[in-house]
C-alpha cells in the first residue's frame, strides 16, 4: 500500500489533482469542500491523504505518507528529513525580507535589535544568524504584510510571486531570503523499499515531460523529404509513411520540444511541408 499526502486546500489543492488525473491517478472524491480526508484512485494498492501543505514534509518524514506534494518553503522550515524528487513546475515562489516603502531599513544589517514578522519562523531566523543580524522574530499565521504598519514588526519574511499584494501593501523587498517550488517529496525508507512508488514517479515525470513537447504530424512531397528530415530534430528522428496518392508523398510524424514550434512551421513550409497538423501530448514515458 502506498499512501500519498496532497493538500486539502489551499493554492496547491487544484494543480496537484490535475498532475495525478493527467498521470492515470485521479483523486476520487475528497478535499477542498468536503471533509473527507481519505480518497482512493484507480490503482487499489494507493491512498490519497488530504492534509495541511504545512503538515505534509512532516507527515512524509515520518512515513505516515510515503509520497507527498508540497513547497520546498515548508520541507525546509519544518526540518523535514524527505526526498525531494521532482521539481513540479507550479507554485514556484520566493520569500523576501520587506519593509514599508517609506522604512529608513535599506538593507539586512539595519534590522540589527529589530522585529521581523513571518510565517517562517526558522527560514527567518537561519538567515539573519548566518548574516550575523540579531533581530526579534515573530511569529505569525498569515496577512504578514500589514504587520510593519500596525506596529507589529518592523520588517517582514513572506512569500511573493506576482508581487501584487506587497504592492498594495506599499511594501519593498530589500533581500532575497529563499527560492522556492512545489516538489514531489518521498519518504527516504519508502523510496527505496516500496516497488510501485517508481510507477507514481514515473507517471508524473511523465506527464511534466509531456507538457514540454508537442506532436507534429505533416504532408510532404516527395522532392522536399530529406529537407523536412533535416529540420525535424524528432525523439529518434522522425517517423516516415508513404501516403498512397496521385501524387508521391510522405507522412512525417515526430515529437519536438514545444517551444520550437513556431521556427519549426516557419521552416518546413519554406521547403514545401503541407497539412501540418500541431498536437498536445498527455503522457511521455522515454
Ligand atoms: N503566491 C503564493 N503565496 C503563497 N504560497 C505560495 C504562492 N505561490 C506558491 N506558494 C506555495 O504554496 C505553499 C503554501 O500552500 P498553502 O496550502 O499554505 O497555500 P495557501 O494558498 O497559502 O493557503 P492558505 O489560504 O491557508 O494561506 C507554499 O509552499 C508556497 O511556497
Ligand atoms: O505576490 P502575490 O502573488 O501577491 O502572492 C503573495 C501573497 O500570497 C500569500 O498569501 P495567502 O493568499 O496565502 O494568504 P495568507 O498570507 O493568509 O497565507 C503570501 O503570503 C502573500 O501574501
Ligand atoms: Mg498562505
Amino acid at each position: 500500500m502506498i499512501r500519498i499526502a496532497i493538500p486539502n486546500k489551499g493554492r496547491l489543492h487544484e494543480p496537484t489533482l490535475e498532475v495525478f488525473k493527467d498521470a492515470g491517478l485521479p483523486v476520487y472524491g475528497g478535499g477542498n469542500e468536503s471533509r473527507q480526508l481519505i480518497a482512493k484512485t484507480s490503482d487499489p494498492d494507493i491512498t490519497f491523504i488530504f492534509a495541511r501543505a504545512a503538515d505534509i514534509p512532516l507527515y512524509v518524514a515520518e512515513g505516515t505518507a510515503d509520497l507527498g506534494i508540497t513547497g520546498l518553503d515548508l520541507v525546509v522550515e519544518r526540518s523535514a528529513d524527505v526526498q525531494c524528487l521532482t521539481d513540479l513546475k507550479y507554485g514556484s515562489s520566493r520569500l523576501v525580507l520587506a519593509v514599508p516603502e517609506a522604512s529608513p531599513i535599506l538593507k539586512v544589517e539595519d534590522l540589527a535589535g529589530k522585529r521581523v514578522a513571518t510565517e517562517f519562523p526558522e527560514i527567518t531566523k537561519r538567515f539573519f544568524k548566518d548574516r550575523k543580524v540579531d533581530v526579534e522574530v515573530i511569529q505569525v499565521s498569515g496577512a504578514c504584510e500589514m504587520t510593519p504598519h500596525i506596529g507589529v514588526a518592523d520588517a517582514i519574511v513572506d512569500i511573493t510571486s506576482s508581487g501584487t499584494t506587497m504592492m498594495i501593501n506599499k511594501l519593498k523587498a530589500i533581500s532575497p531570503v529563499f527560492e522556492s517550488k512545489v516538489y514531489l517529496i518521498a519518504n527516504k525508507t519508502s523510496v527505496k523499499s516500496k516497488e510501485k512508488i517508481s510507477d507514481v514517479i514515473t507517471a508524473i515525470e511523465s506527464v511534466l515531460l509531456a507538457k514540454t513537447k508537442r506532436y507534429i504530424m505533416m504532408n510532404v512531397p516527395a522532392p522536399a523529404l530529406k529537407d523536412v528530415e533535416r529540420i525535424i530534430p524528432g525523439l529518434n528522428g522522425p517517423t516516415i509513411m508513404q501516403v498512397e496518392g496521385p501524387e508521391p508523398m510522405f507522412a512525417v510524424h515526430a515529437v519536438v520540444d514545444a517551444d520550437m514550434i513556431f521556427v519549426l512551421i516557419r521552416k518546413l513550409k519554406l521547403v514545401g511541408a503541407r497539412d501540418i497538423l500541431v498536437l498536445p501530448i498527455e503522457r511521455l514515458i522515454p
